[in-house]
């Protein structure tokens, strides 16, 4: 069996060219233009290559981009200053800070100092906690991709076992609350579990966000389960610098039935979420009408 390739690039362009439509309806019969305010601290080359494609697909999708860059070592009060700038500006309806930030900053001190109705990385104490009860939440994007694609190949997810390796409040969390509200049954797996293969081939559903370049191998996987590769590990093969994810895609796609790729996959939907986030945070933020199918 070889697995369907589930195509994350194509999905993210259709979700982006419906936020784009939307955006473009709330202009035309509210005059309001969504804007997203992206914050980054230092000049980290990865961070600014994100930072640049998220202002670039802000500006496709019809809306406002605000970026402000800010020098590595920038005092803590002068971060939080801006944010609570951004927070007041009526024109900025989604705030995102870029991270990692710089040692000396405090990432939750920073992210819960964003008001939350703005923050559409869906990292605020707020979110977390309304995300974990069930009510209507700011949710992380890239859970939130993984979501779209899962409900887009399964339908209804009900039932299924679903296994998050990883347990970072970014992904793992956020990934198994949304799982756990589709009514699957789910398991958190770390790099402490025991029997972690055995755990793993539990999964109709395997969802890989552990940050260590190909370390789910085809055997861990149940025979046509569903592979959701969250892992973006820039690597050195042969002398040629690569993008692998979490899983052995070769091996993987033996058993699977359907995988995403990497690059290709989990990190376009990332991007597309970011502008749906921001999208859906300007409708509540005017009490407009909230696009269907881009929110949890
Ligand atoms: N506050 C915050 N929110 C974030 O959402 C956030 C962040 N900080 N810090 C960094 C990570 C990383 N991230 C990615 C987004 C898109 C791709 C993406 O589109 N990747 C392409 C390949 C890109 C390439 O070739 O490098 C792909 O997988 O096909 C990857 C990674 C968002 N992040």
């Amino acid at each position: 069996m070889t697995a369907r390739i589930i195509d994350g690039k194509a999905f993210a362009q259709d979700v982006r060219a419906r936020v784009a439509e939307h955006v473009a309806r709330i202009k035309e019969a509210n005059g309001i233009t969504p804007g997203l305010a992206v914050v980054l601290v230092g000049d980290d080359p990865a961070s600014e290559v994100y930072v640049r494609s998220k202002g670039k697909a802000t500006v496709e999708a019809g809306m406002n981009s605000y970026e402000h860059r800010l020098p590595a070592d920038t005092p803590e009060s002068e971060l939080l200053a801006l944010i609570r700038r951004l927070n007041e500006d009526p024109a900025v309806h989604g705030i995102l800070v870029q991270l990692p930030l710089p040692s000396h900053l405090d990432s939750n001190l920073v992210i819960n100092t964003i008001d939350p109705a703005k923050d559409v990385d869906g990292f605020h104490i707020s979110n977390v906690g309304l995300l974990g009860t069930g009510q209507k939440a700011m949710v992380p994007c890239t859970p939130l991709g993984c979501l779209m694609l899962l409900r887009d190949l399964h339908g209804s997810l009900a039932g299924m076992e679903a296994v998050v390796v990883g347990r970072s409040n970014i992904v793992g969390k956020p990934m198994a609350q949304l799982l756990l509200g589709d009514s699957c049954t789910v398991t958190i797996a770390h790099s402490r579990t025991r029997d972690l293969p055995d755990v793993c081939r539990r999964g109709d559903i395997l969802v890989a966000a552990v940050g260590r370049p190909e370390m789910i191998p085809g055997d861990w996987i149940k025979p046509g389960a569903t592979v959701i590769d969250v892992g973006i590990n820039r690597i050195e093969r042969d002398g040629k610098k690569r993008l692998v994810g979490d899983v052995d895609f070769e091996s993987a796609a033996k058993v699977a039935g359907a995988i995403t790729p990497v690059p290709g996959g989990v990190g376009p939907m990332t991007i597309a979420c970011l502008l749906a986030n921001t999208l859906t945070a300007c409708c509540r933020a005017h009490g407009l009408r909230e696009p269907e199918g881009l929110t949890a």
